[in-house]
């Protein structure tokens, strides 16, 4: 275990069974479509990408930047698109991959400007849920885990841009963010 990981939430072993079982359910709810596959950089790439290699049926994917947290462990409340899709959503089946959903904020502007870019619909996989942090009424059709109310680092989530590269998913020590 890292020695700023105070506790281990969802081991890599845990994260690859769920991963597999999400596939499972996605190739089935989506084999008869074309979905357009849309990851959220920069926090759900290590999900996306093993996420995709269990839908077994055609599919394309694309990546959109957005970001609302910056250097800290609140969100600003105001998402920026960093980096927009290269493909046009219109009259597709979206499919958004997220690491997490806490605030909601982030998903809840993506949902609404999907629509109104016309996609044919919206659906959110996402591998964590944080209940408890909701500030807009939001849910995830698919999820991992849910998490308690605590700020999560690793596969794919960071703090100030670290922890992103551990294989499971954490909770920090305290002295860490104190310093
Ligand atoms: O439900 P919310 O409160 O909006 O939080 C969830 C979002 O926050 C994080 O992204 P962040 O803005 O930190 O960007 P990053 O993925 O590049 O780290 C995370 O990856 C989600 O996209
Ligand atoms: N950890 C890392 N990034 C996040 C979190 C979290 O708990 N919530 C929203 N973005
Ligand atoms: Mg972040």
């Amino acid at each position: 275990m890292h020695k700023d990981v105070l506790e281990v939430l969802v081991s890599q072993e845990e994260i690859q069974e769920k991963i597999k079982e999400l596939g499972g359910r996605l190739t089935e709810d989506y084999k008869d479509k074309f979905p357009l596959v849309v990851g959220i950089l920069k926090g759900s790439l290590p999900f996306m990408g093993d996420l995709i290699q269990q839908i077994d049926s055609h599919l394309e994917y694309d990546m959109m930047d957005v970001s609302s947290y910056g250097h800290g462990f609140k969100t600003s409340g105001e998402v920026k698109i960093v980096k927009d899709l290269n493909t046009s959503v219109a009259g597709r089946d979206v499919l958004i991959i997220e690491d997490i959903i806490d605030s909601g904020n982030t998903l809840d502007y993506l949902v609404k400007l999907f629509h109104y870019r016309k996609a044919n619909s919206v659906k959110i996989v996402t591998l964590l849920d944080k209940p408890d942090g909701r500030q807009v009424d939001i849910s995830p059709d698919y999820t991992g885990f849910v998490v308690p109310d605590k700020f999560v680092i690793g596969y794919g989530l960071d703090y100030i841009e670290r922890y992103r590269n551990l294989p499971y998913i954490g909770v920090l020590k305290p002295e860490v963010y104190e310093k």
